[in-house]
């Protein structure tokens, strides 16, 4: 067995696990509790919290007794009175490693040692350091390798359910937006544990020959700055995006988002590296293929069930949920990011069948924000910007340059106001709410009112001097889900940028959809 914890490690015999913190897996959950320690708890507990051992606290209500005497616990943090060795117990149900106790340690008042041991069915963890045991990860012995990737997965979707979502809430609370609520929440964060593509070494993907090494195939989409093709790579599907020599910089800022620390994400198409092409002198990304292609084109094809249609948005709010999070981990950050050109041509269907945004060429990496020149400078890039997208997403303050330019949440709430188009796009997709009828066939929003590329002038007038949006089709009051759907996209598409939801949000709305409402 091999434990290794932060920097430390230490091998005890007889276990079978590995122990890791700070992996990537567990990252929103220590960005969650760090919100949570800095909003939630008050200032007059913070001096007490600072100087005693904090540990998640999750407790199945038969123990509760035993565990809460190990010290107070506000919202998922318990703060230990008498020891400094936080406790993690996993149960193995059917090879899947399920939470059973995360709290301050009961039994030994110190663990200079971090460990795991595995007795029966149960593995228990003890570790040292503040919340340590919301952020273990347990994997099989490297001799085991096929188990690796269920364990993993297991414990950090319980983590998901059972740590953050109770954290997630509390956090949320502290964002600024208005119309928050408290709802069940899901992610996509371990999803990218069982790509086997590995990242292209830098030297790879620098050297005029990497290209080579990929075989370039069939061209698979052309944007405007762009040409996609589909590509093989260490026997995998990939897809490489080519940016003419006179498109650096797109091609830059693309990179930069891609390379941020912590992007790698379910909800975002996973990036394999860069390189130039000498030739040329063309520039170009390396990613992972999507199956099904982009949301657009799959709409323009195929209709859903409500189960699919579910998946479908909730993978996406998640993936720009995550875009837009703040996240530091031990030295490293991931700062937000603003996609500012967010439509179903940008959004990519994997071969699960969830979503991962793409296209961030057009992105705002939001280091600053209280730089009026900066963002008149962005603001000034979107406006050169509309000349190529779709107007059609883009949101009427963003449409008009009307924002305050002291704030950066406007680029984010720009973001939501697409989201929420793209959501009723995929929507009147969906045979379920238009069940006995015809579903109409795809549409992009305002295509049927105005035009698929309307332009700027009539979208003012439209959306923002007369406060019209897409039409809901009116029978979707009759629905059991119909009315949220209906109000999480008035909430989201709402004039006043202030009132709409964040993206965090709209990922509680719609895990709170259930997918069980047609047979
Ligand atoms: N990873 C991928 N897997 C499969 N198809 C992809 C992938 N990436 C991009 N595509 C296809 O290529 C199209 C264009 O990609 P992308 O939007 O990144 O290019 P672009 O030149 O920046 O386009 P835009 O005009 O939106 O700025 C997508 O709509 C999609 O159909």
């Amino acid at each position: 067995m091999h434990a290794n914890v932060g920097n430390s490690s230490h091998i005890p015999r007889n276990d079978t696990y590995s122990l890791a913190l700070g992996s990537e897996s567990t990252i929103m959950l220590q960005w969650l509790l760090v919100l949570a320690l800095q909003c939630g708890f008050t200032c007059t507990s913070h001096q007490s919290l600072l100087q005693k051992r904090q540990c998640v606290f999750q407790v199945s209500h038969k123990n509760i007794r035993r565990y809460t005497a190990a010290g107070n616990v506000s919202g998922s943090v318990q703060v230990c009175e008498n020891s400094t060795c936080c406790l993690g117990i996993f149960r193995n149900i059917t090879g899947e490693l399920k939470v059973e106790t995360l709290a301050c340690n009961v039994v030994e008042k110190s663990c200079p040692d971090p460990t795991c041991k595995k007795l029966r069915n149960f593995i228990t963890c003890v570790c040292n350091s503040d919340l340590c045991n919301g952020n273990i990860t347990l994997t099989p012995k490297s001799e085991d390798p096929p188990h690796t990737i269920s364990y993993s997965a297991g414990v950090t979707a319980v983590m998901v359910v059972a740590v953050i979502l109770p954290v997630a809430g509390f956090a949320l609370t502290a964002i600024k937006w208005r119309s928050i609520r408290k709802e069940k929440k899901g992610d996509l964060q371990s999803s990218f544990h069982d790509d086997p593509l590995q990242p292209l070494s830098s030297r790879e993907a620098k050297t005029e020959n990497y290209i080579t090494d990929i075989e370039i195939q069939q061209v698979v989409g052309e944007g405007h700055f762009a040409t996609v093709f589909q590509g093989k790579y260490q026997d995998s599907k990939v897809a490489v995006k080519v940016y003419p020599a006179g498109w650096k910089q797109k091609f830059t800022t693309e990179k930069e988002v891609y390379e941020l620390p912590l992007m790698r994400h379910g909800g975002i198409i996973h990036f394999l590296g860069t390189g130039w092409k000498s030739d040329d002198g063309s520039w170009f990304i390396v990613l992972r293929y999507a199956e099904y292609g982009s949301l657009h084109s799959f709409l323009h094809k195929h209709t859903t069930s409500w189960i699919q249609t579910l998946k479908l948005c909730q993978s996406l709010s998640q993936g720009l949920s995550y875009l837009h999070s703040d996240l530091h981990s031990h030295d490293v950050h991931k700062p937000p990011v603003a996609h500012r050109d967010l439509s179903s041509s940008n959004v990519l269907i994997k071969a699960d069948g969830t979503c991962a945004l793409c296209d961030f060429g057009c992105s705002t990496i939001l280091r600053s924000c209280s730089d009026g020149d900066f963002w008149q400078h962005h603001i000034q890039n979107m406006k050169d910007h509309a000349q190529f997208g779709t107007l059609n997403y883009m949101s009427p303050e963003i449409l008009e340059g009307s924002v305050n330019l002291r704030s950066h949440l406007f680029l984010m709430q720009g973001d939501i106001y697409s989201l929420s188009l793209v959501l009723w796009e995929i929507w009147m997709r969906c045979s379920d709410l238009f069940e006995g009828a015809i579903v109409p066939q795809h549409l992009l929003p305002y295509e049927l009112e105005l035009d698929a590329n309307a332009t700027r002038e009539r979208l003012i007038l439209y959306v923002s001097k007369m406060d019209k949006r897409p039409s809901i089709p009116e029978h979707w009051d009759r629905l059991p889900q119909g009315p949220v759907l209906k109000e999480l996209l008035t909430d989201c598409w709402d004039l006043d940028m202030d009132a709409r939801l964040t993206a965090p949000c709209v990922v509680d709305r719609l895990m709170s959809l259930k997918s069980s409402y047609f047979p």
